[in-house]
């Protein structure tokens, strides 16, 4: 159906306005116009959506508690099976455990309201990436009052997000004096309030009665679960929500070298990205390596002109700087003394990792190459964010010419066409706006969104699947480094090998000039010794990627 629907949209003469869709629920609706309107810049009209959403997801979520009062044979008969030993009991057994019951279907109202219809996961966090929404778009506009209210509500989910704290500091900075009763919105501190009391009575069951309880929510404080079951459910947590449902193709080969990284975990894949090849890992660098590579673009940037380090107005939108440091430039810049070694040393190894990871998800049975690894950093230019309309990156496909108009990609020149995977390694999380979203191919829709913050990648197959864009940056810098990937040997990245080959070159040397004394001991300069590696590689450089 979804596929037919798709085909009729695209048809030449047929008008968007010229379906009604009797099923999409009235929240989903609202929330699907204020992301495209946000998308464009429109956060005035944005707004009004938004606040459907919430509303009508809160609504939603009313109507759905209502229903589990019903009568017990509403309850799904696997569970009944399942806790049917709990029968045996009393009077008082059973009214708890019809209660229980109770409780556990009001708290999956949640992540009902949260799946898109015909979809199988939740959008992980739905009110708070609603209200999140809220707050920037309310202080895009100039409404602080009504940013404070919402950051504050942020904050009732997440009391230690340090963006929303940042945020809310800003605000309450340019508000000067505050609105006395200024707080929380209200509707989000009952549905806090109510659900926590829920959560507890649950959890104390679960610890004492052996019942089940799947927290659907991420926001729940530790401090509410019984210290016995916190380690078990971390777990879980790490396993949840595809646990059960996803198949999963040759899972050893899949995770094998996923596994040899440490610490990297798989957040969302690709069902719970709404889309296909795409997945979200997290873990990739620690907050100490990530400031390494933050040092290394500040350093390079404030090298300027000088180091020939490129920091302009952004290619996609004048609102913004942006700086971009291929590999190659950041070890001659070691090499010069201009920025640190460690920095370089760990950008190459940083993109290898992606790299690997990035094998062993999608392509297991055949090797990927990194064709361009780039720096980027894109910076809020202040006093020009006022009503931006713009995106930080347009809506685009990696390797082909995307037609929003037909949904068609042209796998053709300028399109970068042999990039077969990308990937973007986050660096940072201390700016406004700068999510990354995919749409459909009509580069309207999105499908899912993705926070930037220190360590996260988010990798996706490069073609028409996964058209892809960047909301405008509009306070602080945002740095990541993008990475390409191809199946096709002869795209490699050359400088990426020239690079590797620089930061070794010193040793090497030392070894060489031991076995051949006649050689001329002089250092050389930089310059020189990459013209040397190229002309060892045999091949004239070729002409570099751009983004
Ligand atoms: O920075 C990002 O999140 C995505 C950038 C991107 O899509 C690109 O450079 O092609
Ligand atoms: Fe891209």
């Amino acid at each position: 159906m979804r596929e037919d629907m798709a085909k009729y949209r695209r048809m030449r003469g047929v008008r968007l306005q010229s379906f009604r869709d009797l099923e999409t629920p009235p929240h989903w609706a609202a929330y699907d116009t204020s992301l495209e309107l946000l998308g464009r810049q429109e956060a005035g009209l944005a707004l009004p959506k938004l606040e459907e959403a919430l509303q009508g997801s809160l609504a939603e979520i009313e109507s759905c508690r209502a229903g589990c009062e019903g009568p017990e044979q509403q309850q799904g008969a696997e569970e009944e099976e399942e806790e049917g030993a709990g029968r045996q009991g009393g009077l008082y057994e059973a009214i708890a455990e019809h209660w229980i019951r109770v409780l556990q279907c009001r708290q999956r109202c949640v992540s009902d309201t949260a799946t898109r219809p015909g979809r199988s996961f939740p959008v992980l966090d739905f009110l708070p990436s609603q209200l999140r929404r809220l707050h920037e778009a309310h202080a895009l506009v100039g409404n602080l009052s009504q940013a404070m209210e919402n950051v504050l509500s942020v904050l009732l989910f997440y009391p230690e997000d340090e963006a929303a704290k940042k945020a809310l500091n800003q605000y309450q900075a340019q508000l000067g004096e505050l609105r006395p009763g200024l707080g929380p919105r209200e509707d989000i501190q009952r549905f806090i309030l109510r659900s926590l009391g829920e959560k507890r009575q649950l959890y104390y069951a679960l610890e004492h009665l052996g019942t089940n309880f799947q927290d659907p929510d991420p926001w729940t404080p530790v401090a509410l679960i019984p210290e016995a079951l916190r380690e078990k459910l971390r777990e879980d947590q790490e396993k949840r929500p595809w646990d059960h449902e996803l198949p999963q193709p040759k899972p050893l080969t899949y995770w094998k070298d996923v596994l040899l990284l440490e610490g990297v975990t798989l957040t969302q894949d690709a069902r719970q990205l709404n889309g296909s090849e795409r997945a979200v890992l997290d873990g990739l660098l620690t907050p100490a390596e990530c400031g390494i590579l933050l040092q290394l673009a500040k350093d390079a940037a404030g090298a300027g002109a000088r180091s020939g380090y490129r920091g302009r107005r952004s290619p996609h939108t004048p609102h913004e700087h942006f700086e971009g440091l291929t590999v190659l430039k950041a070890v001659q810049l070691a090499q010069a003394g201009t920025v640190g070694s460690q920095g370089a040393k760990l950008l190459l190894e940083a993109s290898e990792r992606v790299r690997t990871l990035t094998q062993a998800y999608f392509s297991p049975e055949r090797p990927l190459h990194l064709s361009f690894t780039h720096l980027v950093c894109r910076s809020a230019i202040e006093g020009e964010q006022e009503q931006r309309m713009d995106l930080s990156h347009p809506v685009h496909v990696d390797n082909c010419v995307l037609d929003p108009d037909t949904g068609e990609c042209w796998r053709e020149p300028p399109a970068y066409t042999y990039r077969d995977y990308s990937g973007v390694l986050y660096l940072n999380d201390d700016f406004q706006g700068g999510d990354l979203f995919f749409t459909e191919p009509n580069a309207l829709t999105v499908t899912a969104q993705v926070r930037p913050r220190c360590g996260r990648l988010v990798a996706f197959s490069s073609g028409v699947e996964n058209p892809h864009g960047v909301w405008a940056v509009t306070r602080g810098r945002r740095c990541a480094l993008a990475l390409w990937h191809t199946w096709a040997p002869e795209h490699r990245e050359q400088e990426w090998t020239e690079a590797k080959q620089l930061l070794q070159e010193p040793e090497e040397e030392d070894e060489e000039d031991e076995e051949m004394p006649s050689r001329d001991p002089s250092p050389e300069p930089p310059s020189r010794r990459l013209q040397r590696v190229q002309d060892k590689a045999g091949k004239p450089p070729r002409v570099r990627e751009e983004l």
